[in-house]
């Protein structure tokens, strides 16, 4: 069957839906059928776009529920990480979005406040959701509002501290609140810790796992769902009631337990959620889903059940563009090489050993590698206290996630001077997860860390060396940053003055190019580009960031004009503290820094958006050989450095 027959065949019921009011008029059986076919339309529409399939092909039935239990948009329905969000945006009235899912503007990956009045919180970050919901239940309680509030939580997420603090405070505080635990023993590979053991001893028990084994061998290898799961549904109803045995975790929190329902039965968890609406206190409803249900690709996907894959092939779930070499493949490869070398070398990552390359290390010293789950305060400390311990940890985490645990990396790391060396893959802009992904804040948020060095390699050949530099680092903590993608083509230095790369030289020496990490290849263009228009430019790569290098100084002192490009914020970013080193030194030639504003860029690929933000060789090469004119023209006034309008 192929895409376009398995949607048609199967989607009458779902095009009768266009708010959360025709499901709930749905028979019990029409709900089974009506399960099918969005997961249909899920496979359907994600194979083409990319996205996070695998996370909600596991919620079909929990979404369905809630909005069937519950009022949307009066009930507040909080999706913690939205990132399982999609079957939520379904049933709200956004089907025809998802041609464009996550594709520049066209729908969001996660909830949006602009799409929908159905959505409220956007952060994509995870473990937040029962803050939100704690601070929304107070608020109408106070304010004397009858309204529930409702929030989706996964087990990996729960690994999150700030969801316990949330607990905490939700237990105390007493209001009427609903936390759905999405229960499927993973988050991007199986949920580790404590919590994740108890939780697991459930999936364990020899009667649950029958039922899914039910589920597994009536699926076949049918690719698509429609009918087969139809049957499997009701295969489930009936196993699952004796096969679980209640849990008294959670209640020892001092919060009311629900559980453990099967999340796939829609009437069971409508009977838990009902319960728990009308409880009049805190709630968990404690739902055991499997990620990627009822896909086999995803469901058999050992690596992360197709949490988030580019296009794929709907039949096959094998992604359409095989990834050629990337930064992260780079980096766990020469990881490896220096733990080889380096007994004391080893590794974090905060629930994401794969995307981060971590992994790779693990599998040579799994002894040497530590999942601390979604986490990264806590891997911040974590790895201080391994450095105090005699160690040499390796944070590798995505830029944007970070951002959170600044004050580890301030005063229990920096102000210890402690070496520890974060790495932060997919800087900069990424694309498709849009704003709250951007890893355009570290050098910024970061920079100011008294003791820190920041390091941006422009290539593989820089990326190795530099990562060799940053584990050296004896005496503070070091970041390592690099983009998503593709590895840059090796792009060799012309001479190397201290440490600062020089790319490109002419006899003039009217602009120094500053081009921070993966933007090198851009500036090395750009003076192409500017030496037509008859001005020369010195294009260097300073390697390392933070503190800036005296020689960048030095260089800029030989110039007339001084112009830095990178794939951060401006505000606080290199051009900034370059032109702030440059006024402390008395050296009095204008700068104008490029990069991206602090501001919330939308989706889309990463380079549209930095079309968009006018970071392409043309444009910087038009704006240079502007300044560069003008100055001839009439001298700017160095204290004017800065600014030109960006958009
Ligand atoms: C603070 C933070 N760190 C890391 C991530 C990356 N991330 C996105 S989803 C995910 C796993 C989530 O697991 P879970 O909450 O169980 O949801 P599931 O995908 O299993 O439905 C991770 C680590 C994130 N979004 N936020
Ligand atoms: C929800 C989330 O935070 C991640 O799943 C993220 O979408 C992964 O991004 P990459 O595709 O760049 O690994
Ligand atoms: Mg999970």
């Amino acid at each position: 069957m192929s895409v376009e027959e398995g949607t048609a065949n199967h989607g009458r019921l779902l095009g009768t839906v266009r708010g959360p009011q025709d499901v709930k008029r749905m028979t019990a059986e029409q709900l089974d059928i009506l399960a099918a076919e969005i997961r249909d339309f899920l496979i359907a529409k994600v194979s083409r776009t990319g996205g996070h399939v695998g996370p909600n092909l596991g919620v079909v039935e929990l979404t369905l529920a809630m909005h069937r239990v519950f009022d949307s948009p009066r009930d507040r329905l909080l999706f913690d990480t939205g990132h399982q969000a999609y079957v939520h945006k379904i049933l709200t009235g956004r089907q025809e979005g998802f041609d464009k899912l996550r594709q520049r503007g066209g729908l969001s990956g996660y909830p949006s406040q602009a799409e929908s009045e159905h959505d409220l919180i956007e952060n994509s970050h995870a473990s937040t959701a029962l803050s939100y919901a704690d601070g929304l239940a107070k608020a109408y309680a106070l304010r004397g509002e009858k309204r529930s509030v409702v929030a989706m939580v996964g087990d990996g997420a729960l690994t999150g501290g700030m969801c316990w603090e949330a607990l905490n405070n939700i237990a105390t505080a007493g209001n009427p609140l609903v936390i759905v635990v999405n229960d499927n023993g993973r988050s991007y590979s199986p949920t580790i810790g404590g919590l994740a053991d108890h939780l697991s001893s459930l999936r364990l028990n020899p009667g649950y796992e029958k039922v899914l084994d039910t589920v597994k061998d009536a699926l076949g290898n049918t690719p698509f769902v429609g009918k087969p799961m139809y049957e499997v549904l009701h295969a489930v109803k009936k196993g699952i009631k004796d096969a679980v045995a209640p849990q008294a975790m959670f209640e020892d929190l001092g919060i009311k337990y629900v559980g453990p329902v099967d999340g796939h039965d829609v009437p069971a968890v409508e009977a838990a959620l009902r319960a728990a609406k009308n409880f009049g206190g805190p709630v968990i409803v404690h739902a055991v889903t499997r990620k990627g249900y009822g896909y086999r690709p995803a469901e058999d996907d050992e690596a992360d059940c197709l949490h988030g894959p580019g296009a794929f092939d709907a039949e096959t779930g094998k992604l359409l563009a095989v990834p050629s070499v990337k930064w992260t493949n780079v980096f766990a490869d020469e990881l490896v090489a220096i733990a080889d070398e380096r007994p004391d070398v080893v590794g974090i990552t905060a629930a994401m050993a794969e995307p981060t390359g971590i992994a790779t290390l693990a599998r040579k010293y799994p002894e040497r590698v530590y999942d601390v789950g979604i986490a990264e305060q806590h891997a911040a400390t974590s790895a201080a206290g391994l450095a105090m311990g005699g160690l040499h940890p390796v944070v590798a985490v995505y830029a944007t996630f970070l951002n959170r645990a600044f004050d580890q990396v301030l005063l229990d790391v920096a102000m210890h001077k402690l070496p520890v060396t974060f790495v932060l893959d997919r800087a900069g802009i990424t694309g498709p997860d849009g704003p709250s992904h951007y890893g355009i804040w570290d050098m910024s948020v970061f920079g100011v860390v008294p003791g820190l060095r920041i390091a941006a390699p422009r290539d593989s050949a820089t990326l190795r060396e530099e990562l060799r530099e940053a584990v050296a680092v004896d005496d503070g903590p070091t970041i390592l940053r690099f983009p998503t993608g593709t590895v840059a083509a090796d792009l060799p230095a012309v001479r190397r003055v201290g440490p600062v790369d020089v790319l490109a030289e002419s006899a003039r020496t009217d602009v120094l190019l500053v081009a921070v990490g993966s933007f090198a290849g851009l500036g090395v263009e750009v003076a192409a580009r500017v030496a037509e228009q008859g001005y020369g430019v010195t294009v260097v790569d300073p390697r390392w960031v933070r503190p800036v290098p005296a020689e960048l100084v030095e260089l800029a002192a030989g110039h007339r004009l001084v112009v830095t490009v990178e794939d951060g914020v401006r505000i606080g970013g290199v051009g900034s503290a370059l032109a702030q080193a440059l006024r402390d030194a008395d050296v009095r030639v204008p700068v104008k820094d490029l990069g991206v504003p602090a501001d919330w860029h939308p989706h889309g690929t990463r380079a549209q958006i930095l079309a968009d933000l006018r970071l392409t060789a043309q444009d910087v090469a038009r704006d240079v050989t502007g300044w560069i004119s003008g100055l001839d023209a009439a001298p700017v006034d160095p204290a004017a450095n800065g600014a030109r309008a960006q958009s």
